[in-house]
């Protein structure tokens, strides 16, 4: 997101605004506590011993590993090397020499996500705000965040997800439909999947067909996430910084009438009138003592549900939710499936398996089949695993604190320590990929996508640390992911249905070869370097 801000500014903001940055930066600056933690060599304009030879720009300079971190053209290209190289913590260099501290290691996230004295970091919460609104679930703390996540938890309960589980078949069907309508041997099945899934959150979250939810929200939205990868070092720097600014010069700045923020502005407005639209919708039908859909608003403003002892929401506070809803589930989960079907395409043997799977259930499509197949099951773990969709988050220490490490680490001067002291306003990087590529954790290979190693009972039960079989990718602690039960029924459901009509195979063209790069989300991406999944379709039944 900060990319977008960057391309908003213009010069003379950017001068006066970066100076103010970097002069209040090494003001305030105190030593950090992490310094003796080894970590990859920096070529930063401070530490770089090339800092007279090298012909860096300023920009990349001043990005220190951040230049390694956000501009390799597959992610982790970098992280996964470091990872080997330093362990499951290590330190790193941020940008104008401010150190950083990656975190793969289990006890420590743990740590980090529960713990009181870590909160988001002032970058990413000025980021939630500025394209959510102050009152998303994602960016809220404390009492006012427990409470409306326990209200919205009414449509995230195993039962509640079962529930739409029509909805999911019906549009991955039409996912179906459409696949066998296309007479084109190579299908790009990225906007035909995005399009299924923002159909299904819209029904199941709204009660809205995509034509009620409106094509001029689709584009907005749409414009953003794309608008969300970095170009340049200059960019990534420029928007980093932005994003450091006070939530009250934000709040001017998102004001101002450039194309960018133009976009956020439509969005974040179109998401409220379309959640007020929903909320208005159903509290008339309850005065008029007529049914409300079983939709997630419909469960929380049906009057049935009224329970005295539950605090209620107003609907300000569910209309705030509106946006958070359509963006968190879409992107998310459309992109995790494409990279599972990529990996089915690249493997015929594993894909024959887990057809003879979904052939062998036919028939038996009660609501509870999806979890009774061992296969599918492990794939979807797997693809999980290997493809987190927000591969890490940043954390800030909210005053000192102590990080416990599970495997302990020696330190530069040759120290062994089993937890490290961090500084208030220390920032760490939940390595949600990298702890997914643990070497002790997941069994034989962690760096190759192996279905198999969930049947094997080789990736070790440990300390649960997020809400599904240990993987971290829905996160843990407080803000865990909502939706994970309705994701997975989701991807379980389309999964079935592709793989049970369809067979996909590799295009042979170089300019299809997708690759995994991050961008608002890991995001399969083409060598132009637009989202894609162009695959070889077949019919099988
Ligand atoms: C594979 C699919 C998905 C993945 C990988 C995923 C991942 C995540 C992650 C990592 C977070 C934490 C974000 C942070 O604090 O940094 C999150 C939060 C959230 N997700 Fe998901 N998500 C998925 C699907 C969904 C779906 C389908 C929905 C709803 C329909 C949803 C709703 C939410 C909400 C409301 C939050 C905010 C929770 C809070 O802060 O209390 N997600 N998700």
């Amino acid at each position: 997101m900060e990319s977008l801000i960057a391309k908003s500014m213009n010069s003379s903001i950017a001068l006066a605004t970066s100076v103010a940055v970097i002069v209040g930066y090494f003001v305030l600056r105190r030593r950090s506590t992490i310094r003796n933690i080894p970590g990859p060599p920096c070529h930063s304009w401070i530490y770089g011993a090339d800092f007279l030879v090298s012909n860096m720009s300023l920009a990349e300079r001043i990005l220190g590993n951040m230049l390694e971190v956000a501009f390799t053209p597959t992610y982790g290209e970098h992280e996964f090397l470091w990872q080997k190289a330093y362990g499951s913590v290590y330190r790193f260099t941020g940008c104008f020499g401010d150190e950083r501290l990656m975190v793969a290691d289990p006890m420590a996230l743990q740590y980090i996500l529960n713990s009181p004295h870590f909160a988001l970091s002032s970058l990413m919460q000025n980021m939630i705000d500025l394209v959510f609104g102050e009152h998303s679930l994602i960016g809220l703390r404390g009492q006012t965040h427990k409470r409306i996540r326990n209200e919205f938890n009414i449509g995230f309960t195993a039962a509640a997800v079962r529930d739409y589980q029509p909805i999911f078949e019906k549009f991955a069907q039409a996912t179906s439909q459409q696949l066998e309508a296309s007479d084109a041997e190579i299908v790009d099945i990225s906007p035909l999947l995005g399009k299924a899934t923002v159909a299904a959150i819209a029904e199941a979250t709204l009660g809205y067909s995509l034509e009620e939810l409106g094509e001029a929200y689709q584009t907005a939205n749409a414009e953003i996430m794309t608008g969300a990868a970095y170009h340049s070092p200059g960019e990534y720097l420029f928007g980093t910084m932005m994003m450091r600014l006070p939530p009250w010069l934000l709040r001017v700045v998102i004001n101002l009438p450039t194309k960018a923020f133009d976009a956020i502005r439509r969005t974040r407005s179109l998401a409220l009138q379309i959640g007020a639209r929903a909320v208005q919708g159903k509290q008339a039908l309850a005065q008029q003592g007529l049914d409300i859909d079983t939709d997630l608003f419909g469960l929380l403003l049906d009057p049935q549900n009224s329970d005295t002892t539950r605090d209620k929401l107003t609907s300000e506070e569910i209309i705030s939710q509106t946006g958070t809803m359509m963006v968190a589930g879409h992107e998310t989960t459309t992109n995790t499936m494409l990279f599972g079907l990529l990996e089915l395409a690249k493997n015929a043997e594993l894909q024959d398996e887990l057809r003879a799977e979904i052939h062998s259930m036919a028939g038996a499509g009660d609501n509870h089949a999806y979890d009774s197949m061992p296969l599918l099951n492990a794939f979807i773990k797997e693809s999980l695993r290997f493809y987190p969709a927000e591969p890490s988050t940043e954390r800030m220490a909210l005053q000192d604190t102590v990080i416990p490490l599970s495997e302990g680490l020696t330190t530069i001067s040759g120290e062994r320590i089993s937890q490290i002291p961090v500084r208030k306003g220390q920032i760490v990087i939940v390595g949600i990929a990298s702890y997914q590529r643990h070497d002790l954790r997941w069994g034989e290979n962690p760096n190759v996508f192996r279905p198999a190693r969930w049947l094997e009972g080789t990736v070790s039960k440990g300390d649960a640390i997020g809400p599904y079989s240990n993987l971290l990718t829905f996160l843990g602690g407080p803000h865990t992911c909502l939706g994970w039960r309705f994701a997975l029924l989701e991807m379980q459901v389309v999964i079935c249905e592709l793989i049970g009509k369809f067979s996909f195979a590799l295009p042979e063209d170089e300019n299809d070869r997708v690759i995994a790069r991050r961008t608002n989300t890991l995001q399969p991406t083409l060598p132009n370097g637009k989202k894609g999944v162009p695959l070889r379709v077949t019919r099988v039944l």
